[in-house]
């Protein structure tokens, strides 16, 4: 009897997982797109840096490319009076539980920065005539392996007073509350017990190579040194060490 429940289960789950896979426009619980691929989990060695001449070329602009952006503003006010964060950074909880930039799929036909200035209205309701990135806020591309996809990199500071103004504007925008589930901070600072703050909040889950893009533009921005990057990365707990519900 057991056995017959198991294999009853088994055969149960991979209809359920053949269900997953396929797509077929129905939108329900489980049930993604075909371009999710792209967002499933990732390692640090699949992807490759590009030069300018590679992200020119014609092999890689014919592939499927995406870009993203880190919006920022730097600032001298320290946080309950101990931490000095030196810029406020906004990344976002995505609809399907990473921590990721805002941006996305450059559409055929569109090129990278309109592309961009685009998702960053949809999932931000940013005013893009005020903020608009271009090829000047270029940090850099990726290219993966392993999704055969290009992901480039912009980051567009804005004046310390405004980026609330924008976090709360983003409250109201197309995609908030289902692609977008919330902006938030990230706490640039670590704690006295040298695992909180930072170091923490790199243990989350984060969507493509967007981990790697937070830290290269921290220092390419010259918000945080080459030295306080690898101690904040030394400093990273283990899962096992991280708190947990129960
Ligand atoms: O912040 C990010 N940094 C790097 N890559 C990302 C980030 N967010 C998403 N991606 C990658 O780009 C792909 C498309 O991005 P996204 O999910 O934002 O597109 P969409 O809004 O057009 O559906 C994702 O599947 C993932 O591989």
């Amino acid at each position: 009897m057991i056995f017959y429940r198991i294999s009853r289960h088994l055969k149960w789950k991979s209809g359920l997982l053949k269900k997953m896979a396929s797509d077929t426009g129905d939108r329900t619980w489980g049930h993604l797109a075909s371009t999710e691929s792209y967002g499933r989990p990732s390692t640090a060695d699949e992807y490759t840096e590009l030069t300018k001449e590679e992200i020119n070329s014609e092999h890689y602009s014919s592939k499927t490319n995406a870009c993203h952006c880190l919006l920022f503003a730097r600032k001298n006010k320290k946080t309950f009076g101990v931490y000095n964060p030196r810029a406020t950074v906004l990344m976002q909880m995505r609809f399907d539980g990473y921590i990721g930039f805002p941006g996305g799929l450059v559409d055929s036909g569109e090129d990278q920065i309109t592309a961009l200035n685009r998702e960053l209205l949809e999932e931000m309701n940013l005013d893009t005539s005020t903020y608009k990135v271009t090829e000047e806020n270029h940090i850099v591309s990726h290219y993966s392996t392993k999704k055969n996809i290009c992901l480039h990199f912009y980051a567009l500071e804005v004046p310390e007073e405004d980026i609330k103004k924008i976090e709360v504007k983003s409250l109201s925008s197309k995609d908030h509350g289902s692609e977008v589930l919330g902006v938030i901070q990230v706490p640039l600072y670590t704690m006295g017990d040298g695992v909180r703050g930072f170091p923490t909040f790199l243990t989350h889950s984060f969507i493509g190579n967007s981990r790697m893009q937070l830290l290269i533009s921290l220092k390419k921005l010259n918000i945080l040194t080459e030295d306080e990057i690898t101690s904040v990365l030394n400093a990273v707990p283990t899962k096992t060490t991280t708190a947990t519900s129960s």
